[in-house]
């Protein structure tokens, strides 16, 4: 893959008082988030926290009616096109064809992003190769398991050579092992090419382990930026300053805790209890078949 680390201070992704609503659902509520070049940076919150419709309107999906976004420096209300050429998306739903091989879907979306017919095979190959389906490439997706399909729509999102790569819960109904290795290849790219990636998930031990920021949106903005060891050692101290002798907070400590009251009225609880319990609501694991 082609080294194209960032040698720009221009954030990868500015969002300044983005808002959208859908009728009287406020979806994202004066959004403000600033992506380092280089990082993986992680959105994380329960569901209806806006994290979608904030990527829509990052990826050019969606508008945006108000506030505004920045990727490496261009508008995505006024140059669209140039966003759309900076960024890689892989959506919560399914991007692959069944009916093709692994190589036939890339191949398809290195069509639609333009790749021209010359550069078309190797760059379709080397897609592959990065999430290890080489050997699978030329049976239909259908026989891949949950996993692999997951990689094969990371080959399909990598063959334009994003600059931002958005992964909305790449990892969401796989199993342990899958996980790992869907991280494993995310993060194998990145060194490989200074790629910027923007993931959400619900699972807090991933977004600990593997993003070097987060932030945690609830109600349409965030509640609380940083590394994990920051939020989780800033809320350490002030449990100490109230006299709390709490074993060491995890993140999901941070984020009840940020967002207070509010997830007892309209949040965590309602949506099913915590965030682990929200993975169990959405299987891609079979989604192929
Ligand atoms: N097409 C739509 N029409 C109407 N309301 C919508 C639509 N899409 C999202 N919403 C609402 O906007 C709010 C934010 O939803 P969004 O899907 O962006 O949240 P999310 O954090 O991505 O949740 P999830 O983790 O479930 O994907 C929710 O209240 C949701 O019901």
């Amino acid at each position: 893959m082609t080294d194209v680390r960032e040698t720009t201070a221009v954030p990868a992704l500015v969002c300044e008082g983005l808002r959208y609503a859908f009728g009287e659902t406020k979806a994202v509520d004066g959004l403000e988030l600033s992506v380092r070049p280089g990082e993986v940076f992680g959105l994380l919150g329960p569901n209806g926290a806006g994290k979608t419709t904030a990527i829509r309107c990052i990826t050019t999906l969606l508008p945006v009616p108000a506030g505004m976004v920045r990727v490496f420096g261009h508008d995505a209300a006024k140059e669209r096109m140039a966003v759309r050429r900076l960024l890689g998306y892989v959506p919560q739903q399914l991007s692959a064809d069944a009916g093709l091989t692994g190589r036939e879907n890339v191949e398809l979306f290195a069509r639609v992003f333009d790749v021209t017919r010359r550069e078309r095979a190797a760059r379709v190959a080397r897609a592959l190769e990065a999430v290890d389906l080489t050997a699978a490439a030329d049976r239909l997706a259908k026989t891949y398991s949950g996993g692999m399909v997951r990689r094969l729509e990371l080959a399909q999102a990598l063959v334009s050579a994003p600059r931002l790569l958005m992964l909305d819960e790449p990892t969401i109904g796989l199993d342990p092992i899958a996980r790992t290795s869907v991280w494993e290849h995310i993060n194998a790219v990145r060194t490989a090419t200074g790629m910027t990636v923007l993931v959400t998930t619900h699972y807090m031990d991933e977004a600990d382990q593997y993003c070097d920021r987060v932030a945690l949106m609830h109600r349409g903005r965030i509640h609380a930026l940083g590394t994990s060891e920051e939020l989780r050692s800033e809320l350490a101290d002030r449990r100490r300053a109230e006299g709390k002798t709490d074993p060491d907070p995890t993140l999901e400590d941070v984020f009840r805790d940020v967002a207070g009251s509010g997830l007892d009225e309209q949040g965590l609880d309602e949506q099913g209890g915590d965030f682990r319990d929200v993975r169990s609501t959405r299987r891609t694991a079979s989604r192929v078949g």
